[in-house]
């Protein structure tokens, strides 16, 4: 059964509500210290470069999909990442989503903080800042677990203005369908048992990121969103106005991401990479924030059932092949997860069997 368990944080840790608190706390700094980071980047690339496209119509054609699951493999392996085009997500639907999330980060900050994070909690609107030196994101964010529906907090999602929360209603469904799909061509891709990936992620544990990027002054000097992997099976992130921002990092070089326009960008995430034992790449990634316009993304992220468990799947171990990570409960996963600050692919290597550890993934 699943328990109701709050996840718990560290008590010294506090809030920081909003970009906007900060400044108006001292409206002569245009960068406030905690949000200054210098000299840890590795360079961008100059030209963007395409990212792989899967076309959802062609995965499910008779003539092209044999075709099209190869290309997602491939995309799974080397990228950890791709466009996902023609998905059926009808455009109204994102059109109204869009609006509606750019009118919940334009309520008036007390609105919001109906929201606000409580204390031993991740769950809702701000920053839980973990430790006093700790470098901020330069991004307000909501984050919430959606799914399954006993998990809601009822001050959160319930609470929302009805026209968001039923037009985040429709898009849920919409966005379970699609990731439902993926998850059925990933099993068959890694040899999984019929129905076992389906099994796992089937009202699964789904979480939803707004953020709200607003423009800063010195965009050089912040970062929008830390570099990480996310934890989830796989992660569907829309860019809702269009303004770009995200970036992955491939072979040691930070390159931006222009989303195609109508397509969403899939992530493939730690769960993933645990499932496939290491052929799947977890990618990792960051937004960045420009001086003139403000950017918006909702990432739904895609995990096991809490009563799940899950490591290796057993199609991908054989004697030259031994598990790489090790088998865990989703509830301790999600435990673990966040009472860690995010830090590059930092938790999938906590996740890593380490040299001389007693081999239980089987
Ligand atoms: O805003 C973005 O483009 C990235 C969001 C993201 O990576 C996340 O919420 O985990
Ligand atoms: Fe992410």
């Amino acid at each position: 059964m699943a328990s109701s368990q709050p996840v718990s944080l560290a008590s010294s840790s506090h809030l920081v509500l909003s970009i906007e608190e900060e400044l108006a706390k001292d409206p002569k700094i245009t960068v406030p210290e905690r949000y200054v980071r210098v000299g840890q980047d590795p360079p961008i690339l100059e030209t963007p470069i395409p990212i792989p496209t899967i076309d959802m119509k062609q995965l499910v054609s008779i003539e092209t999909k044999d075709l099209e699951k190869k290309k997602l493999h491939e995309c799974c392996k080397e990228w950890g990442l791709f466009e996902l085009v023609n998905h059926g997500v009808s455009s109204s639907l994102l059109e109204k989503l869009n609006d509606e999330i750019e009118g919940f980060f334009k309520l008036p900050l007390e609105e919001k903080t109906k929201y606000k994070i409580r204390p031993g909690d991740v769950q809702g609107y701000g920053t839980v800042v973990r430790s006093d030196n700790q470098r901020l994101d330069w991004g307000d964010r909501m984050y919430m677990i959606i799914n399954p529906l006993h998990r809601r907090k009822p001050y959160l999602f319930p609470e929302l203005p009805t026209s968001l929360r039923e037009t985040l209603e429709a898009y849920l469904l919409e966005s379970q369908r699609l990731a439902m799909q993926l998850f059925g061509y990933l099993g068959e891709l890694l040899e999984m048992e019929m129905g076992e990936m389906e099994d796992l992620f089937e009202d699964g544990m789904q979480s939803v990121r707004m953020t709200y990027y607003p423009p800063c002054p010195q965009p050089e000097l912040v970062v929008g969103l830390t570099p990480h992997s996310d934890a989830a099976g796989i992660t569907i992130l829309h860019q809702v106005n269009g303004v770009e921002g995200f970036q992955i990092k491939k072979d040691g070089v930070w390159i931006p991401v222009n989303f195609l326009p109508n397509a969403f960008v899939v992530n493939i995430g730690d769960i993933l990479e645990i499932l496939s034992n290491g052929l799947y790449n977890s990618i990792e990634h960051r937004a960045n924030v420009n001086s003139e316009k403000e950017r918006v993304s909702i990432a739904m992220f895609f995990n096991p059932k809490f009563e799940a468990e899950f490591g290796p799947a057993s199609s991908m171990l054989n004697p030259n092949n031994p598990p790489l990570f090790r088998r865990v409960g989703m509830e301790k996963y999600f435990k673990d997860f966040f009472s860690r600050s995010l830090n590059g692919r930092t938790y999938l290597d906590y996740m890593r069997i380490k040299n001389g550890e007693a081999n239980n993934a089987n």
